[in-house]
């Protein structure tokens, strides 16, 4: 009978997303097992390890690739390059929530390319990466993208800061951006992630229009896509739970499990 080994998956960022995927890990999923964390309070990241089933040790950023084979960054975006660069330089998995700092650090790409390393980014808080990605095949037209988050789902994002625009005044369903996904990665890159994973998918973060509106009248994180291309035209919209974090949708965490899971699956489902 042939052995089947497990591989070792590492978290990098203890907070709404990675502790779904820890505790989900930790419960067991067939082929995976959880073998380190890493978070900014350690102590906090030690209370929560230690209530697991099967502790692991909580290790610095650096140590991550050490410890694993597939590594989830689910971190804040600024500390991408800190987690992915020793990831892919040993030539291991990099799991990527924010997606929309890979645009910012293209060197990444070929760092994986010169060490067989492989950057994974899920569908996340999205709808229709599988489509897109199939459409890209043939030729897509456009993809545009709208998005309707409430106002705890926008507040901070350094294009409101820059802009003088404060989302408490808002009162009424507003639009507050327009432009590219490349222009919102820079402008939200802690609210909009899948307009940057949308664009890698598609025709790319110059090409992938996007509108967000501050929307008191949502209390979901709405995203809705329009697909034309020469194979298909199609729209989705989804409506996300937020999480403990209300910029995150729950469903984050559980698209990256299920892309955890099918790694080792043996039947595959989906592009
Ligand atoms: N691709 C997609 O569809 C989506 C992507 N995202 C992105 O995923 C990422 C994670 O989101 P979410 O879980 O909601 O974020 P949270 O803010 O809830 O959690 C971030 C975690 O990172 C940890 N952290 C901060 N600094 C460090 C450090 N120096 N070393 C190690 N860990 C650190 C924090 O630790 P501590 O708890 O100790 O402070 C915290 O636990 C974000 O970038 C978010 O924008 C979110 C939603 C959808
Ligand atoms: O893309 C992101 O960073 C978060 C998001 O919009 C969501 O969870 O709905």
């Amino acid at each position: 009978m042939a052995v089947v080994s497990e591989s070792r998956v590492a978290i990098a960022g203890l907070g709404a997303v990675g502790k779904v995927i820890a505790t989900e890990l930790d419960k067991g999923i067939p082929g995976l097992v959880l073998t380190a964390v890493s978070a900014k309070n350690k102590e906090k990241a030690a209370e929560f390890v230690g209530q697991l089933e099967r502790a692991v040790p909580v290790v610095s950023l650096d140590e991550l690739a050490d410890h694993a084979d597939v590594i989830v960054e689910c971190a804040p975006s600024e500390l991408l390059p800190q987690i992915a660069a020793p990831v892919l330089a040993a030539g291991k998995k990099l799991v990527v929530l924010s997606v929309g700092a890979l645009l910012a650090h293209p060197e990444l790409r070929q760092t994986a390319i010169d060490n067989g390393g492989s950057i994974l980014v899920p569908t996340g808080a999205l709808i229709g990466l599988d489509a897109v990605v199939a459409a890209a095949e043939g030729t897509i037209h456009s993809v545009r993208m709208t998005t309707r988050k409430p106002l705890r789902g926008l507040a901070g994002a350094p294009f409101l800061v820059e802009n003088g625009i404060d989302v408490g005044t808002i009162t009424c369903p507003t639009k507050i951006f327009s432009g590219t996904a490349r222009e919102a990665a820079k402008g939200f890159p802690a609210n909009l992630n899948v307009s940057v994973a949308l664009s890698l998918a598609g025709v790319g973060p110059d090409h992938t229009m996007l509108e967000v509106w501050a929307d008191p009248t949502v209390t979901r994180n709405t995203h809705h896509i329009e697909v034309d291309a020469d194979t298909a035209s199609f729209n989705m919209t989804i409506e996300n739970i937020p999480s403990e974090n209300p910029k995150t949708g729950l469903i984050t965490a559980r698209s990256a499990i299920a892309l955890l899971r099918k790694l080792g699956a043996p039947v595959k489902i989906g592009t």
